[in-house]
């Protein structure tokens, strides 16, 4: 047997696994890396953080990005060299990590890495039915393997999407698996650059769980701080908290079919990017408004997106609450207007519940890895509208 197969196998077999999960956002902040110990599978799953750190990009790293990014037309060699380096830019952050958390990368079984979004194009944003959903995740896993001498697995979005998905949330099976609760029902909304929820109803209702994304968070704020601020993000909302909202653009963003569309559904970058706000502008008559105008109309436009979508849910449920992660957790003005929108429902941390809400989505790739060495499909069977399977292609490092 190859011996590389053999250590796999062991490590499917061990009664706890030391399992790294990366996750690399829309927003470009930097690498996500979680140090999870996991043990058990299914409903079974324990996992605890033993150490997690956001390790920041550098500039180059998010230039090449930029190149490339949610955009419909590329130079293909860009595309074919940015993979394998953001495979070796985040394979040295995991080995800088480890060397900071003083762990032997021999002690660690496997790395988790979801890669760099560059694409998502589900039919709904394609409209082309001889295309089927598809996704592009960049960071060839051979490479972080190679050059972290750990077994990766990567790619989970493809089975996900051949399986019958749009690749996208794939947060439920985790989700599913971590935090369902005997008598509550949960909705884990994350607020990354788009923003998402797991619905978890609970465990004696007759209810399914599922998961679907609902709009815009963070991104088209960070997009637009970029373009006129040369900033990454509205820190603390202080510039949106300076302008007032305006209601005619406001009413024009809120006009878009993804937003009437049934759950579950994807969509990303590629349909909410400054395009998007231009042409409402010009719809709406008001390319005037002030910088800080705009991003007051950004916030609420995200918050409504968020609390509209949710508010569909939870007009119907009893003994709800929602539990927030992902970046936009930190918008003082965003959770503001969410909660304004949501005014019946418990909006709250998902610290509350003992996860750290930056760490939540690495955490969850890293479930997956286990699923997919120590697990089975059927753990993951009662999700509604997600496909019950494995996932994550594995890439031995000799
Ligand atoms: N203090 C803060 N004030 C305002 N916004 C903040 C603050 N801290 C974080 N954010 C927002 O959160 C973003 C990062 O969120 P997160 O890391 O969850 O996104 P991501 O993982 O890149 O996205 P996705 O989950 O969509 O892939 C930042 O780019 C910024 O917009
Ligand atoms: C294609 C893609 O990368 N989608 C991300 C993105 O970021 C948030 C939202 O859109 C979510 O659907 C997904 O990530 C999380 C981790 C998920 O799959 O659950």
């Amino acid at each position: 047997m190859n011996s590389q197969i053999e250590k796999l196998y062991k490590i499917s077999k061990k009664e706890s696994r030391l399992i790294i999960g990366l996750m690399s956002g829309t927003s470009l902040d930097g690498l996500d890396i979680a140090l999870c110990k996991i043990q058990g599978s299914g409903f079974d799953t324990q996992l605890e953080i033993l150490h997690f750190d956001t390790l920041p990009y550098q500039d180059e790293f998010r230039n090449h990005i930029r190149k490339i990014f949610a955009k419909p037309e590329i130079q293909q060699q860009d595309l074919c060299g940015i993979n394998p380096y953001v495979a070796i830019v985040h394979a040295n952050l995991i080995n800088s990590a480890l060397a900071n958390w003083k762990i032997n990368p021999s002690a660690v079984d496997l790395i988790a890495s979801h890669g760099q979004t560059v694409y998502h194009a589900p039919q709904s944003l394609t409209k082309n039915p001889d295309l089927p959903n598809s996704t592009l995740q960049i960071g060839d896993g051979d490479h972080i393997a190679v050059h972290s001498k750990i077994i990766t697995l990567s790619d989970f979005r493809q089975k996900h999407i051949a399986a019958g998905g749009e690749g996208a949330p794939l947060a439920a099976y985790g989700d599913f698996l971590l935090f369902t609760d005997a008598i509550e029902n949960r909705i884990l909304l994350n607020i990354g650059g788009i923003s998402n929820f797991t619905f978890l109803p609970a465990k004696n209702s007759p209810l399914k769980a599922f998961a679907t994304d609902l709009g815009p968070g963070n991104t088209l704020m960070n997009q637009y701080m970029w373009r006129h601020f040369n900033r990454e993000m509205d820190l603390n909302a202080e510039i949106a908290a300076s302008g007032t909202v305006n209601e005619t653009l406001l009413k024009h963003l809120l006009q878009e079919d993804f937003l009437e569309l049934a759950f579950p559904k994807t969509t990303g970058p590629e349909l909410f990017n400054l395009d998007y706000l231009t042409i409402k502008q010009e719809n709406s008559d008001t390319q005037h408004l002030s910088p800080p105008d705009v991003m007051a109309t950004l916030n609420m436009f995200s918050a409504l997106a968020i609390a509209n979508g949710i508010q569909r849910l939870t007009q119907d449920l009893n003994n709800a609450a929602i539990y927030v992660s992902g970046g936009g957790l930190h918008n003082p003005l965003l959770m503001a207007n969410i909660r304004a929108g949501l005014p019946s429902v418990k909006v709250t941390s998902i610290d509350e519940i003992d996860m750290n809400p930056d760490a939540k989505e690495a955490c969850l790739f890293a479930v997956l890895a286990n699923e997919a060495v120590a697990g089975k499909p059927e753990n993951v069977a009662g999700l509604k509208d997600s496909p019950a399977v494995c996932m994550g292609k594995v890439s031995f490092p000799f």
